[in-house]
């Protein structure tokens, strides 16, 4: 996945987010998008992701020399963030029958998936009863593991303890390769893996 961006900025209201923001994400690299909280890291990645209309530039899409339309982008990410809800409703089993009826995983079943997110006792539980960490690594888990070629992953250690944060680094290092990945943070350990960083706040409008 390659993603070039020109001249892209973002605005609520009259309030500009950030601005003039061109930069080319390279095939198969690890980008750390950094900046202090409220500044606009979010609203950045969400915009990349297609979920957000930008307010001014153009972003182009290529997957191995394909161009694909913002429309059709959601097919070819996953993306994990706190604002992201799970399905509570299911059971761990059930979401992961709902999660890969429409996206599958990586060259492994639910089952190993299940037993890679140390979640085996959890099997029949529902969601809502997981504790904030085990919903971390769930989403992390679903993102890390499904097929796709960008990997978005906003806050990606937020509730993990530190062998959660562990874990997460193992699984994120083990599986970017073939594949994009945005990592959005201020915490250095988030993002120790990535291979270039973009700071958000040069692109915040000169007052
Ligand atoms: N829907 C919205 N309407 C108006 N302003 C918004 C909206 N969403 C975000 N903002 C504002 O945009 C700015 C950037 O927010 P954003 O969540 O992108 O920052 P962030 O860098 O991800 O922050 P954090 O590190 O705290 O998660 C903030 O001032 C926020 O209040």
């Amino acid at each position: 996945m390659q993603i070039k961006l020109l001249g892209l900025g973002k605005r609520y209201n009259y309030d500009w987010i950030f601005r003039h923001l061109s930069y080319e994400f390279i095939p198969d690299k690890a980008y750390a998008i950094l900046g202090y909280n409220g500044s606009g890291k979010s609203t950045f990645i969400n915009t990349l992701s297609g979920n957000l209309v930008p307010s001014e530039g153009t972003i182009q899409y290529q997957n191995n020399s394909q161009t694909i339309l913002v429309e059709e982008i959601y097919r070819y990410l996953s993306f994990s963030a706190p604002y992201l809800e799970l399905v509570e409703e299911f059971t761990l089993t059930e979401l992961l029958q709902f999660h890969t009826h429409f996206k599958p995983l990586r060259h492994l079943t639910p089952n190993q998936l299940i037993e890679r997110m140390y979640l085996e006792k959890a099997r029949h539980k529902y969601v809502k009863d997981f504790s904030s960490g085990m919903k971390q690594r769930l989403k992390l888990g679903l993102a890390i593991y499904t097929d796709a070629p960008l990997l978005l992953l906003d806050e990606p250690t937020t509730n993990l303890d530190q062998a959660g944060i562990n874990w997460y680094l193992e699984h994120v290092s083990q599986n970017r390769k073939d594949r994009l990945v945005v990592v959005c943070s201020n915490i250095a350990h988030e993002y120790q893996f990535c291979d270039e960083t973009l700071d958000i706040t040069q692109f915040h409008p000169v007052k």
